[in-house]
């Protein structure tokens, strides 16, 4: 997308502009969620906490406030009580841009507010297509393109949690077998707030006459971020983090690439390149970068994964 289309569609804050916006969220996180933020990821820095999140969630607990006082304004129109529904944040982005990350982070901030809303979080790799479908298709080697996701499972998902249902599964994914689990599943129960973390949630499917009269995800979002970073420093997260896998999740013979675990550096680095370039390169250019504009709000990300600029919807 241009980048006048761009000026014409966000407001644009520097690091330092946004971060002033952090207004009056008390500056300081208790212990607890100091550890909390630290033990799910421990590169975090807590300037970027402060700087980027905080004033994120203050962002979202206003655009919260704002969806309830519409529903109270239907709910005096038709002078009845409407049902819960919970509201929806998605977050988008490539392949090692730090979605799960970011998901987790909001979580951590937004149970923190007041009013304490129960938020839950769910990422899109659980609708992946089942190992065995996906070989069957010939999808192997094109997971994360939008044929190899389940997405009318996904937006029924979506939709259950959306109308209230007390009880919606989600199917989870498993790094390590490299499949969806067969024996658990995530069970959502009624939050208040659902984080829908994935590759496709700003994905329509536009291409495909058949899903012109599906619903998408997207219509069922209150918030859309996308997480953005330019290719070389997405290639080379993806790549750090392969590395580190093979002490992490590639040592446990269960994994599906236990035979990585004994690679030397040099292989590792030119298979996750290989894998980056043939794979998670093009399905971010064909499929998921062009989505992006499609955001309510985009953290664009350098060096570190620093957030240096924010983009938000007029
Ligand atoms: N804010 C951050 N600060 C430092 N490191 C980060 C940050 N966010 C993510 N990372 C690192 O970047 C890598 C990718 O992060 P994460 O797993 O959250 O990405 P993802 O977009 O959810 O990936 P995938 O789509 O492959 O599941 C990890 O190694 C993570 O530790
Ligand atoms: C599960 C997805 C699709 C998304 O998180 C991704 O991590 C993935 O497995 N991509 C396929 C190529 C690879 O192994 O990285």
């Amino acid at each position: 997308m241009s980048n006048s289309i761009q000026q014409a569609l966000y407001h644009h804050f520097s690091r330092p502009q946004w971060s002033e916006l952090r207004k009056s969220v008390p500056l300081t996180l208790s212990q607890s969620e100091l550890e909390s933020l630290r033990g799910m990821n421990e590169k975090l820095s807590l300037d970027e906490v402060t700087d980027i999140y905080l004033p994120l969630s203050r962002l979202l607990n206003l655009m919260f406030a704002a969806k309830q006082q519409r529903g109270l304004i239907v709910e005096k129109f038709l002078e009845q009580k409407a049902a819960r529904s919970p509201y929806i944040i998605s977050i988008a982005g490539s392949v090692a841009v730090g979605k799960s990350t970011t998901a987790r982070i909001l979580q951590t901030l937004l149970q923190r507010w007041p009013e304490h809303p129960k938020v839950d979080l769910v990422t899109t790799d659980g609708f992946l297509y089942p190992l065995a479908e996906l070989k069957r298709k010939g999808l192997l080697q094109r997971k994360g393109f939008p044929e190899s996701y389940d997405m009318k499972m996904l937006t029924d998902f979506i939709a259950s949690v959306k109308a209230g249902e007390p009880k919606v599964n989600a199917p989870i994914y498993s790094h390590v077998t490299y499949d969806r689990c067969h024996d658990i599943n995530q069970t959502i129960e009624q939050p208040d707030i659902l984080i829908l973390e994935g590759l496709n949630v700003l994905q329509t499917g536009l291409d495909s006459p058949v899903d012109i009269r599906r619903p998408f995800v997207s219509d069922f979002v209150d918030f859309s971020i996308y997480v953005d970073a330019e290719e070389t420093l997405l290639k080379q997260w993806y790549q750090d983090r392969f590395l580190q896998f093979r002490t992490g999740a590639f040592s446990d013979p269960k994994s599906f690439f236990h035979h990585y675990a004994g690679l030397s550096d040099d292989e590792a680095e030119s298979i996750s390149a290989n894998i980056w370039d043939t794979i998670n390169g093009p399905n971010l250019n064909l499929n998921i970068q062009p989505t992006r504009e499609r955001a309510k709000l985009i953290l664009q990300k350098g060096h570190n994964h620093q957030v240096n600029k924010v983009l938000l919807r007029k």
